[in-house]
């Protein structure tokens, strides 16, 4: 197969001394790779190597079947544009001036702007919105803004492919979703290929073609998001040892609260949620079910509950696991109950309730919609 973009047993580090090695990665034209991995892991210090920021310690980059090093620097500017966001503090700069340096592959460094090159500028501030703040001094801005700018930048200089770290790291959710989607439209447009680190898990699972994780010492793995976020896996690339990360749903949760169940919590259909979050904020141990597997409380269950009894998706409630659930129900001081009313399904979940009302167990109702 025929890739735009290769890395080849590509070595990164600094003074000579690798810190990661052997790193493979090949892209299709249009293709979205991010990295991820914990702080310190080696991404930028990935993403410096690729953009020639920091010589390679060993190994090869193609584009377009070129070696990278060949280039020139004006032929390298016009197929990547780089975002680092500590980069360029220029003094006395508005942020249309930073937006058309951009330019300078096509223009040279005292050249002048041609009305096709103010043109590609002005629309590169609109695709990111910072038209209004064009006039400002550039180093005025907030973060966020300056983000959005460089972002304009990197647009204008209409490049093959991009190289971004940690993009979205100041953008509010309006924005963060704003970027997506341009970097998305680029690359329907114009074939654009994104190279770019990511600390929001669940956004580099929805935008990216394919993931490279790395650990601080090699790549652990490298494929497409279905590959990367299966369960278990976040957590160990994280070292995760306080919470958890859901891979299914991109949720992350607190602890649970250690020690004997003293809530039983009669939940499903993503009624339970808030309630498991909030015993857990209050530090109280609790049990819940009777939950399918694949109902939308279940993930929440499973990382805050100290117990979840649940049901097959799809099946019947077991007289096994109503009997067990009443057990669970009996050692528990309080029952709260999330549901105001039982559907079909539920049957098993509405004799539990009677039961906790047989049990005279102090119930607390906590519906969503109160
Ligand atoms: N200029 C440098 N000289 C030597 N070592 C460096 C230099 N810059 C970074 N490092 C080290 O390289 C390692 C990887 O850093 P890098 O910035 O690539 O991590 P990262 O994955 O981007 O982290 P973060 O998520 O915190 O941004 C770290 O141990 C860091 O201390």
């Amino acid at each position: 197969m025929k890739y735009y973009f290769r890395a080849e047993k590509m070595s990164v580090g600094y003074q000579k001394h690798p810190l990661i090695e052997n790193i493979e990665i090949a892209l299709q034209k249009g293709e979205i790779l991010t990295l991820i991995g914990p702080n310190g892991a080696g991404k930028s210090t990935i993403l410096k190597s690729i953009a020639r920021e920091l010589a390679l310690i060993c190994g090869t980059v193609y584009i377009d079947e070129k070696q990278m090093e060949t280039m020139s620097g004006q032929e390298l500017s016009k197929n990547l544009a780089v975002v680092f966001t500590e980069k360029l503090r220029s003094e006395m700069m508005t942020c249309e001036d930073v937006v058309a340096t951009g330019r300078y592959p096509y223009t040279g460094r005292f050249g002048i702007l041609s009305p096709k090159d103010h043109q590609v500028v002005k629309e590169a501030m609109e695709s990111v919105h910072v038209t209004a703040i064009k006039d400002q001094d550039f180093n005025r801005i907030s973060d966020g803004q300056r983000q959005r700018v460089m972002l304009a930048r990197a647009i204008a200089q209409e490049p093959e492919i991009i190289i971004l770290d940690e993009p979205t790291s100041y953008l509010d959710i309006r924005y963060k979703l704003e970027f997506l989607s341009v970097l998305q439209e680029m690359r329907k447009k114009k074939g654009l290929t994104v190279i770019m680190s990511l600390h929001e898990l669940e956004l580099a699972e929805k935008v990216s073609d394919k993931i490279l994780c790395v650990n601080g010492r090699y790549v652990d793995r490298f494929g497409k998001p279905e590959e990367i976020f299966v369960p278990g896996y976040i957590a160990e690339l994280f070292s995760l040892s306080s919470g958890s990360y859901d891979e299914i749903n991109g949720n992350m949760e607190l602890p649970a609260i250690k020690g004997d169940a003293e809530v039983f919590v009669i939940a499903g259909g993503g009624t339970g949620r808030n309630v498991y979050r909030r015993l857990q904020r209050n530090g109280i141990p609790f049990a819940t079910g009777i939950l399918f597997q694949n109902d939308l409380d279940y993930p929440a269950a499973k990382a805050l509950a100290t117990e979840v009894i649940c049901a097959e998706s799809f099946e019947p409630v077991t007289d096994r696991q109503l009997e067990l659930a009443k057990q669970r129900l009996q050692t528990c001081d309080n029952v709260i109950c999330t549901k105001d009313s039982f559907g079909t399904f539920e049957s098993a979940n509405q004799e539990l309730f009677e039961y906790a009302k047989q049990c005279k167990k102090q119930i607390e109702l906590s519906y969503q919609n109160e």
